[in-house]
């Protein structure tokens, strides 16, 4: 029997505390500002009812000088069950993402992204090559990037497209790529995962290698934009270079499910907002997909033929240490938020992160870390000498 899901920890704690103590707890839980629930416009509403998906929109707190943009999040389920026809699923996603586009741009969103991998099941966890890796598209040309350009020139919207890429031009390799394209419908650029998970069944590393494409920062006409792929988001470093190369938002697509990372989850994109300076956003797919033919987690347990849950939980976290509640554990779902970019230069002048970073310390030691004949400072006790 299936396992019943939570709906969502927000639910919860509006269902179970009581009223005069829930304002204090949402203060403490998620930052001292508090959003503003926007209206949601109501074609955009009906679509969200007739294609069965929450609709949430926020106003996170403005400054004195508000450089306002609209934000954009999808999370969803596959729809077409994992043996079909490769081209029936990227087909049925296609049709149920270019739908919930509608509803965002029907609710002003300047910028979308959608989750890691959006046009398949993330099957990397079977280990199998076929079907899988014909998923794989150019991240050019291929028939998902063609879909988003005309979603980006209808509606005037940039798009952040996390798909599978086969790079023609190098041997016809796979990567694990965001495609960026501009709201004119211009491909922009591609950023590539930089770190690839070796946890659980996460077993990515049979199929594309380590990004090649460092830490770009598109400067969109709605903002500065970077991208931190899935496993990216355990790893500050990571974070910190999109920073430095100037991003005002990071989305982060990802794919995760409970049982590995559910307690990290609003952690992490929140202190990458809090330490960078600017607007960070989570997303990870809902549902549990299943697969054909069984495969192992090498933990001694028995096969199965299902990832477990991912568990969506979709949220923007902003530099002034508020987020957002989450979407559904449980749902397909669009977060619409809107943020003011100019937050991010008065949280950076308030608490002074980036000038007091001294990353000439760091980077010197780092290098140093890194050399074959290292030694770790660390200072013992006379008489423990001999543990050198
Ligand atoms: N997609 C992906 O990188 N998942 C790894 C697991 C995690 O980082 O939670």
């Amino acid at each position: 029997a299936e396992k019943m899901e939570l709906e969502s920890v927000e639910d919860t704690l509006n269902k179970y505390i009581p009223p005069a103590e829930l304002t204090e707890v949402k203060r403490i839980l998620y930052g001292p500002e508090f959003l503003r629930t926007l209206q949601i416009e109501k074609q955009a509403g009906d679509i969200a009812n007739n294609e069965d998906f929450e609709l949430a929109a926020y106003e996170m707190p403005l400054s004195q000088n508000p450089r306002q943009v609209k934000i954009g999040l999808i999370q969803n389920k596959i729809i077409s069950p994992t043996d079909a026809p490769v081209s029936t699923q990227i087909h049925s996603l296609h049709e149920r993402i270019s739908k919930i586009a509608e509803a965002a741009a029907l609710s002003g969103v300047n910028i979308l992204c959608m989750q890691e991998a959006w046009t398949m099941p993330f099957a990397f966890c079977t280990r199998e090559k076929i079907p899988w890796t014909d998923f794989a598209e150019s991240a050019e040309n291929g028939a998902t990037t063609k879909l988003c350009q005309e979603l980006a020139r209808k509606h005037n919207m940039v798009v952040v497209s996390p798909i599978l890429e086969r790079d023609e031009t190098h041997g016809g390799v796979l990567w694990n790529t965001a495609v960026v394209i501009s709201n004119t419908g211009a491909v922009m650029g591609k950023s590539r995962k930089n770190h690839i998970p070796r946890v659980g069944d996460f077993n990515e590393s049979t199929y594309y290698m380590e990004g090649n494409t460092g830490h770009k920062v598109f400067q969109t006409s709605f903002g500065r934009i970077g991208i931190n792929i899935c496993y990216g988001r355990h790893h500050p470093l990571n974070w910190m270079m999109y920073g430095i190369n100037g991003a005002e938002i990071v989305f982060n697509p990802s794919a995760t499910v409970g049982a590995l990372s559910e307690p990290m989850w609003p952690i992490e994109a929140r202190c990458a907002a809090i330490a960078n300076h600017y607007y960070a956003c989570g997303i990870n797919r809902v549902g549990t997909e299943t697969f054909s033919n069984e495969f192992t987690s090498g933990d001694g347990k028995k096969a199965h033929k299902d990832f477990g849950h991912f568990y969506g939980s979709s949220y923007i976290a902003s530099p002034d240490g508020s987020r957002t509640p989450g979407l559904s554990r449980t749902k397909d779902g669009l977060l619409v938020v809107a943020v003011d970019l100019n937050i991010c230069q008065e949280i950076s002048d308030k608490w002074c992160f980036r000038m007091t970073a001294r990353h000439e310390l760091y980077a010197d030691a780092i290098k140093q870390s890194t050399e074959l004949d290292y030694k770790r400072d660390i200072v013992y006790e006379n008489s423990l000498s001999f543990l050198h």
